[in-house]
């Protein structure tokens, strides 16, 4: 990274602040008091060893885990300054504003128009041809409509794989989120597909701010701004991507990082 962009990353606001925050899933303390600053527009990823809690911390921030009873955090998660863990906070209104995409592209079974305007029906009442414009606006940005546009009535479960996953994630942008939650997105898809959505992601983050889990080192490397390393349930450390892969502070980060365990 530049200096310049170095600066400018510094003089970025936080989205997200997160203090003190533990998860339990039941008597299983599955988080331990993480406290982390996410900027704003950039790309913060995760990365740990399987069952470190990464996808567990991801949940937090849209408040899924609240679907399932005996799942719950201490501390607090702050968005734009507001604590979104008070139990006054709608979910359902933040998850308007913190979108998710999962590691295995999972369109509903419509067409591909109706996977995009469902979403936004939930939240907004547009007219036709405001539905009509969103959805090719949803499309565009995900670098999918020149692939779709004049499939836009063939059911979504038809596409590729790669195509699926970026439908996913125009149907997370249609509801116009401020926050994107991606879950191994990539896991599951072809490098030339993985490759798409990376540049895809490179291009989203001028308008968003993303948190991406992923095993994928060079991936992590690739696009992410800030990264994150976790270890059984607690945050190691956090920092700069370049210097989290050139210099980590900690040496278990050093290990992961060189693939001696994980
Ligand atoms: N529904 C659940 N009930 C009880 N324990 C759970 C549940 N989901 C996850 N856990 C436990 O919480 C811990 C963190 O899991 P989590 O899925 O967040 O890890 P992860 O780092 O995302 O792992 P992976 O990389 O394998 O996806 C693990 O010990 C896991 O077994």
């Amino acid at each position: 990274m530049t200096v310049e962009a170095r600066q400018t990353r510094d003089e970025v606001a936080s989205k997200i602040e997160v203090d003190a925050l533990n998860f339990y899933y039941d008597d299983f303390h599955a988080l331990k008091n993480i406290t982390l600053a996410v900027p704003n527009r950039q790309t913060t990823a995760f990365i740990g060893p399987s069952g470190c809690g990464k996808s567990t911390l991801l949940r937090c921030f849209n408040r899924i885990h609240n679907l399932y009873p005996g799942q719950r955090t201490e501390g607090t998660i702050r968005m734009d300054g507001y604590d979104i863990t008070d139990r006054k906070v709608d979910p359902n209104l933040l998850r308007s504003r913190v979108g998710m995409v999962f590691q295995k592209p999972t369109p509903f079974p419509m067409s591909v128009y109706d996977n995009i305007a469902f979403g936004v029906k939930l939240y907004e009442r547009l007219s036709k041809s405001e539905m009509d414009e969103r959805v090719e606006w949803a499309l565009k940005r995900s670098s999918l409509w020149g692939e779709v546009k004049d499939k836009l009535k063939q059911n979504g479960q038809s596409l590729s794989g790669g195509q699926q996953q970026r439908l996913c994630i125009a149907r997370t942008i249609a509801v116009k989120p401020e926050v994107i939650l991606l879950d191994e997105p990539t896991s599951a898809l072809d490098p030339i597909s993985t490759g798409a959505i990376e540049e895809l992601f490179t291009e989203l983050k001028k308008d968003y701010t993303l948190l991406i889990v992923t095993h994928n080192m060079q991936q992590a490397a690739r696009i992410s701004d800030l990264t994150v390393f976790m270890y059984l349930g607690e945050m190691i450390e956090s920092g700069d991507t370049d210097t989290m892969f050139t210099n980590p502070r900690k040496k278990r980060t050093e290990d992961y990082i060189n693939g001696r365990y994980g």
